[in-house]
């Protein structure tokens, strides 16, 4: 039998009053206890006694018995320091008595005859406390009051991904010397020197060895006569991913004789593809091979004339190295005549996670789907003729195959199997600079967050008020002296409105970079930028990702990116190949505690926080006053323009 006392919750401004009538109301509870307690007595009295045979049933029924769940945050809440003192000390005890978290005893959220004021004690009625407290059933149910820590769900990896080939973080610890990597072709080893480069980035040093391994056969045939092994490699950005695929690469086809696409360069933006091709064009200038780059910047037929010429018996293949976006390579494999994919040994997917998350885009089936096709029927054991296993057997490598070898890269790669599992990689095999999410940590005892940053970045943030926004990013470009400065918006009317307001304003020099511009202005801001002439660029996520420009001091977050990959590429622009380079994030009051946790969520150490102070900003208010009453103007002119 137990006696249930139901206080409802009465308000803050109630609960003095309910205090006082407290002391009351337990007395007539222990008055009505007592009174139910003798004829529960009597009755069992008059009943014969329970022989052992029914005792387990009457055990079951005590334990189908439910606590009664009492409000969260109420006084009486066991445990809270305004419940009554009894109730207090047998929450304390649920904790101490239980086996382990959320474990109650039957009948433990019940206030069982005796249990009050503590087990030792003698009950009411005089009975020894153990007698007192036998109802209490000795069986335990699941539930309880009390918030337990639950143990984190560890992601279970594939011992590639658990278990990576690690690369130093630190560029300026980790140079190789040029001359320590021999395997490298002398004529590329001068290229590299004539491009200022005299060692090897630690990511470089790691995997240009392993990828010129893997082809040490020559690039027809795997070595030993074996697939080789795909590559995923995740290090930090403007660690020098680009040439740890780009010296390889053009090494193991300098020995090429026909022209053929040996090797595919997928990127998501035409400005990054860009920017590879002229990587890939220096490295083989020297050479006979040539690049050609498909990204929809020219028309389809001139872009066709750089990758295939009609000839009298069809067609000849004018590429070896295609640098692609995912669309217009899907558009020349369906419309290009005489473009094949077929001798296909390099497929290079550099931002890789962004590609994996194209994925619906379904390009990847498609090229590997024209790297395997068989134009004709085939001899059985043909020379270097292409198929897909299903399994590597003994038989299967009687024939030379000529390998596809997936080559990923990204400052983000995913660690999600099910996603790589989109890609078929082939025996993978992962460089990173970072432990595994969750994982352990490294020599250094620095705990293994998903993503690495470079290590010269220092990265703060500021708190802001919506208003003083864009003065805090003047006061950070005319007070602080920055003067190559990446400030991102979330969106391209964000960006285009802050590029007005700056331009108003006055005393900056400062752009726009959103898709509101064509493909040819683009080009040419990026170019400025370079270049120095432009001070502050304002830009939506079209710059956040490889966009490589020599210089930038300083990133600043106008708005918060919403997601943490988003955040390590935005502030990648700057202290890059082993510089410095300083990223703020400027956070709104209601957002601070949301991007502290995304943070925290990926393993990121909390930012520092850098006040600046209103009194600074002062000076700037009355001309920024100005540029407001402009902007408004500027944007009701932009409006009738559009809609006329
Ligand atoms: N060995 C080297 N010595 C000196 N500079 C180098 C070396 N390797 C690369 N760099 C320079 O470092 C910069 C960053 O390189 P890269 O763009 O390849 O970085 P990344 O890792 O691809 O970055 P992201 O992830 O942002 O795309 C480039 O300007 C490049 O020229």
């Amino acid at each position: 039998m137990a006696l249930f006392h139901v206080a409802r919750y009465p308000g803050p401004e109630e609960a003095a009053a309910a205090a006082k009538e407290e002391t009351g109301a337990s007395e007539r509870a222990r008055a009505l206890l007592e009174r139910l307690q003798t004829r529960a007595r009597e009755r069992q009295q008059r009943q014969p006694a329970p022989s052992e045979a029914d005792a387990p049933s009457e055990a079951s029924g005590r334990r189908r018995r439910r606590p009664r769940r009492r409000r969260r945050g109420s006084p009486e809440a066991p445990g809270s320091p305004e419940a009554p003192r009894g109730k207090r000390r047998r929450a304390d005890g649920e904790h101490a008595d239980a086996p382990g978290p959320g474990l109650l005893r039957a009948g433990s959220g019940e206030e069982a005859p005796g249990e009050r004021g503590g087990r030792a004690e003698a009950a009411p009625d005089g009975r020894p406390a153990e007698e007192a407290a036998e109802p209490a059933a000795p069986a335990l149910v699941l539930g309880g009051f009390g918030r337990m820590k639950r143990s984190k769900v560890q992601p279970f990896l594939p011992a590639w991904l658990a278990e990576p080939s690690r690369v130093r973080k630190d560029i300026a610890e980790g140079l190789v010397p040029i001359e320590d990597i021999p395997e490298v072709h002398p004529d590329l080893q001068r290229q590299l020197r004539a491009q200022g480069i005299s060692s090897y980035f630690p990511v470089q040093a790691a995997v240009i060895p392993a990828l010129l391994e893997s082809a040490a056969g020559g690039f027809l045939v795997g070595r030993g006569g074996y697939r080789p092994r795909d590559l995923c490699v995740s290090a930090p950005t403007g660690s020098g991913k680009t040439l740890a695929f780009v010296i390889p690469v053009v090494q193991a086809l300098l020995r090429r004789v026909v022209c053929r696409v040996r090797a595919l360069v997928v990127l998501p933006t035409k400005e990054l593809a860009q920017q590879v091709s002229k990587v890939f064009n220096v490295y083989t200038d020297t050479t006979p091979l040539r690049v050609a780059l498909v990204t929809g910047q020219k028309t389809l037929a001139k872009e066709q004339e750089s990758l295939v010429q009609k000839t009298a018996d069809g067609y000849r293949c004018l590429a070896d190295i295609v640098v692609a976006t995912p669309g217009r390579l899907v558009d020349h494999i369906d419309q290009t005549p005489g473009f094949s994919l077929q001798q296909l040994r390099f497929l290079v997917v550099d931002e890789a996670d962004r590609m994996v998350d194209s994925m619906h885009q379904s390009w990847l089936p498609r090229v590997v789907a024209a790297a395997f096709q068989s134009a004709g029927p085939r001899e059985p054991c043909a020379l270097l003729q292409r198929r897909q296993l299903q399994a590597e057997t003994a038989a299967s490598t009687c024939c030379p195959q000529m390998p596809l070898q997936k080559l990923l890269f990204s400052a983000t790669l995913t660690q999600n199997p099910e996603k790589l599992q989109q890609l078929g990689l082939h025996q993978p095999r992962l460089f990173s600079v970072g432990a595994a999410h969750g994982g352990p940590k490294d020599a250094e005892g620095e705990a293994g967050g998903k993503y690495a940053f470079p290590e010269g970045l220092t990265h703060h943030y500021v708190p802001c008020r919506l208003r003083t926004k864009p003065l805090l990013v003047l006061h950070l470009v005319l007070k602080m002296g920055f003067s190559r400065v990446l400030c991102f918006t979330n969106s391209r009317e964000n960006s285009h409105r802050l590029f007005l307001l700056v331009r108003a304003f006055g005393g900056v020099d400062v752009a726009e970079f959103s898709s509101r511009l064509g493909p040819g202005q683009r080009r040419a801001i990026l170019k400025q930028f370079e270049q120095g002439k432009i001070q502050l660029l304002i830009s939506t996520d079209a710059t956040a990702r490889g966009i490589d420009v020599r210089g930038v001091e300083l990133v600043v977050n106008y708005d918060a990116p919403q997601y943490l990959r988003t955040y390590v590429h935005r502030v990648g622009r700057t202290a890059r190949a082993g510089h410095a380079g300083q990223a703020f994030t400027l956070l709104l009051k209601v957002q601070e505690r949301r991007f502290g946790q995304m943070l925290t969520e990926g393993g990121v150490p909390a930012l520092e926080r850098r006040e600046l102070p209103s009194r600074l900003l002062q000076p700037l208010v009355p001309r920024y006053e100005e540029a407001l009453a402009q902007l408004e103007r500027t944007v009701k002119e932009e409006w009738k323009q559009k809609v006329a």
